[in-house]
């Protein structure tokens, strides 16, 4: 669980393309999001522009992530979206909660075959999308995946080289008398 402040962004040079945050996918399974204000923006799969998130008293936002569009072969659609900054004078906060898999969690492509296939154009605008977000793959554990995107978004921690690495880590394999 997260929790963001956005703030106004104002000065000189701030223009319209000036984000809480930029356009991004995420990358697990879901995202359950509580929000105080309006702010985020998400790519329609109708139209392929950014429309509004509403903000629905009592109701959370639900977002799919990269990881469950690719298991299920492009049904769960993870979308582009963005937070627009507050207007001047107000502020909003988030907390998105991660809903993501275990460390060592498989991930393999889910058994299909017995679901119609998706038609030329969703299965096109997949592959698409596929291609734009943080994996390629399906293969590996998880904990792999997430050692990959936290080197990507701080290329300075010099990380070890997880690639030689293909078996699931046993340090954080403990059992907790309750
Ligand atoms: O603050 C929000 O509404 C969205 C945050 C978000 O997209 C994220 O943390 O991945
Ligand atoms: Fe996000």
């Amino acid at each position: 669980m997260r929790c963001f402040k956005y703030e106004p962004k104002e000065g000189e040079g701030v223009g319209k393309d000036v984000f809480g945050i930029g356009e991004h996918s995420d990358f697990g399974l879901l995202t359950i999001l509580g929000q105080t204000t309006p702010g985020l923006q998400v790519v329609s799969p109708y139209t392929q522009e950014y429309v509004d998130v509403p903000v629905i008293e009592g109701a959370l936002c639900i977002n799919v992530g990269d990881m469950l569009d690719m298991l299920t072969g492009g049904r769960f659609i993870s979308p582009f979206h963005r937070v627009i900054p507050p207007a001047p004078g107000s502020e909003r906060i988030s907390f998105p909660f991660f809903f993501d898999f275990g460390w060592d969690a498989k991930m393999q492509p889910l058994p299909l075959s017995h679901l119609p296939a998706l038609s030329p154009a969703l299965t096109d605008a997949a592959h698409t999308r596929w291609s734009k977000t943080t994996f390629a793959t399906v293969e590996g554990y998880w904990w792999q995946y997430l050692a990959k995107k936290v080197m990507k978004v701080f290329p300075d921690l010099k990380l070890p080289d997880f690639e030689a690495n293909k078996a699931p880590s046993t340090r954080f394999s403990i059992t907790v008398d309750t």
